[in-house]
């Protein structure tokens, strides 16, 4: 029987902090299946949220960028992402890569979809590349698929189909209370649901799923359970 217990992150590549998320996510999904927990990464467009919710991003209070600037650094070392740093084009816009991610997560293996998410943020993060232009997307992806595939996944970033999947995606983290990213909808073995937002709070999320005890921010291994 597959357990219900899961957790669900909506995250933006233009964000580093959906980078952080992702990073240790994908780092313990592993440790997570002991446990019976699955972990699912949506694509969503952070400005649809903000728009929504009449939120803004963080940068543009003064005092918000200025300590941003102190907290990147500290959770670059955290998360082992040292090469991160901000893009010289930024805000990116990034609803070509995203709605190119909800075609990828359709029509290829999981594996495949996580690392393409990845590429996205190496690209954008590390590489400094503009990955709103098409050649660029492109490139971001270039080895992970075959010529005809990346034509069809490019195709697909244009087309109204994706352009309604990404606004779906974005209304439903809306509707689950997002007003930033990442943001987690995680269910626990019991089937209570709850919410997380930033990259900053697994200790918690581990003690609502029962995998830790509330203090530790790496899951427990199942043996000292
Ligand atoms: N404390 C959170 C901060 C996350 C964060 O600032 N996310 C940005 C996008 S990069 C956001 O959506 N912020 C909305 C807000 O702060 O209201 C963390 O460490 O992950």
């Amino acid at each position: 029987m597959t357990s219900m217990a899961r957790i669900k992150t909506y995250l933006d590549c233009v964000s580093p902090y959906s980078y952080y998320a992702f990073t240790f996510l994908n780092k313990h999904r592993e440790a997570l299946k002991s446990h019976d927990v699955s972990v699912e990464f949506v694509p969503i467009f952070l400005r649809g949220v903000n728009v929504a919710t009449g939120n803004q991003p963080p940068g543009t209070l003064p005092a918000k960028a200025a300590y941003l600037a102190i907290d990147i650094e500290n959770a670059k070392r955290y998360f082992g992402l040292s090469a991160l740093k901000k893009p010289s084009v930024f805000p990116v816009l990034t609803v070509k890569p995203q709605r190119g991610l909800i075609y990828i997560k359709n029509n290829f293996p999981e594996e495949t979809y996580i690392e393409a998410f990845r590429l996205l943020w190496v690209s954008l993060w590390e590489q400094n590349k503009d990955i709103s232009q098409e050649a660029q997307l492109a490139e971001t992806w270039s080895g992970l698929f075959k010529e005809e595939e990346l034509k069809r996944i490019i195709e697909a970033t244009g087309k109204e189909e994706y352009k309604d999947a990404l606004m779906e995606n974005t209304n439903e983290a809306v509707q689950n209370g997002a007003f930033g990213v990442p943001w987690s909808v995680v269910r626990n073995a019991k089937g209570e649901e709850t919410r997380f937002f930033g990259s900053d709070r697994f200790h918690f999320m581990w003690e609502f799923l029962g995998i830790g005890d509330g203090v530790g921010f790496v899951p427990s291994p199942k043996s000292v359970l």
